[in-house]
């Protein structure tokens, strides 16, 4: 029989995932890894659902302790991050250092089993022309997940299948309901895992860095009030400045060494380019010569044409055609063809 192993948070979506691949005839075994130190609130009641849909279902369900992981390759590069004045990803860098690879592994090692599955919301399809494994955006555009997983390395997407991606949510839903599972009705989680564990992204980051008075500043270097600490703030951010100013300001730099918070108005705010490190090639190979590609720079941003450079030491140069006002160092720009998710990398500062 066909042997799959289910990534499962206890949420609606993995539900439906192992229930559905159950349903299907696979041998489903639940796994859920248990990431966080101390707030251990929502993975607690994460692991109690999923043990509690493994037992619906009649499958085995394994816990794994990843605390030392996620701590090693999220809390850590957070923290680090932010003291630097970016504003890390956390979510695509969890997906390949803290899930799929290590579900992976512990699936081959412990379970005899080559396969994970997850409640993603994305498609993956092998193409012969280019002999790639090829990721998609979902067909539920409004719940499309592909940004976060730009970073899957190609032995990741061979071994993975994402169960919902040919569906809405509303399909979910409904299944979660005619399964009965426990995980129908439970809520939609609105945040990253570590906000909603903290209540926000100030809460997490003031348990590792001390708050630290500094000044805003505008480009000419004049103080217009005073911020508790860089960490604070992200660049591109509009609201929340707490400045009193006759027109919008936005965060345009972050300096760690003279912990000022530098803002500008709209027309110094925007940028044309940018540079993008890291890069990881999903559905072709790296360009040698500059392409025209459709750029994500936000989870929640539309894709805007621009025109692609490629540089040495995996990076490349970004032109947009219009002035951005999100270029944000540390976040993901993802490229994309279409539906087509080509690649992404890192926005450098
Ligand atoms: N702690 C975990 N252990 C194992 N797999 C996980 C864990 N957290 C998330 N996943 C997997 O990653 C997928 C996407 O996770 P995400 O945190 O984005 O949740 P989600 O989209 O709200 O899905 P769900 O409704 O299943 O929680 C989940 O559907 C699940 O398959």
């Amino acid at each position: 029989m066909n042997k799959v192993v289910v990534g499962l948070s206890g949420g609606v979506d993995s539900s439906v995932a192992a229930a559905v691949l159950h349903h299907q005839g696979y041998e489903v075994i639940g796994l859920t890894l248990w990431l966080m130190k101390g707030k251990g609130q929502c993975c607690s009641e994460g692991m109690v659902d999923a043990a509690f849909i493994c037992e619906q279902l009649g499958i085995p369900h394994h816990i794994v302790d990843s605390r030392d992981v996620f701590q090693a390759n999220i809390v850590n590069y957070l923290v680090s991050g932010y003291e630097a004045g970016i504003t890390p990803l956390p979510c695509s860098q969890c997906n390949r250092a803290v899930k799929f690879g290590p579900m992976l592994n512990y699936a081959r090692q412990e379970l005899g089993c080559d396969r994970i599955a997850t409640g993603h919301y994305a498609r993956i399809r092998y193409d012969e022309i280019s002999q790639r494994y090829q990721l998609l955006r979902a067909i539920d555009r409004n719940k499309d997940q592909s940004y976060f997983l730009y970073d899957l390395s190609q032995e990741m997407l061979a071994g993975t299948v994402f169960p919902l991606g040919d569906q809405t949510k509303e399909d979910t839903r409904r299944i979660a309901a005619e399964f009965d599972l426990k995980t129908a009705s439970k809520p939609e989680s609105q945040d990253l895992c570590l906000i909603e564990a903290h209540g926000s992204m100030k809460t997490f980051l003031d348990q590792y860095i001390h708050q630290k008075e500094g000044d805003i500043v505008d480009l000419e270097g004049k103080v217009l009030g005073k911020h508790q600490g860089i960490h604070h703030y992200t660049i591109g951010q509009r609201k929340g400045l707490g400045v009193a100013a006759p027109e919008p300001l936005y965060v345009v730099k972050l300096d760690p060494i003279m912990n000022q918070v530098i803002v500008a108005n709209r027309a110094n705010a925007g940028r044309s380019d940018c540079t993008v490190t890291r890069l990881n090639w999903v559905s072709i190979a790296a360009p040698s010569t500059p392409i025209r590609v459709e750029t994500q720079i936000r989870y929640r941003s539309s894709a805007v044409p621009v025109d692609l450079i490629p540089l040495e030491d995996n990076r490349v140069k970004l032109v947009f055609d219009e002035p951005e006002f999100g270029i944000t160092p540390g976040q993901a720009a993802v490229f994309y063809d279409g539906e087509i998710l080509l690649g992404g990398g890192i926005i450098e500062l």
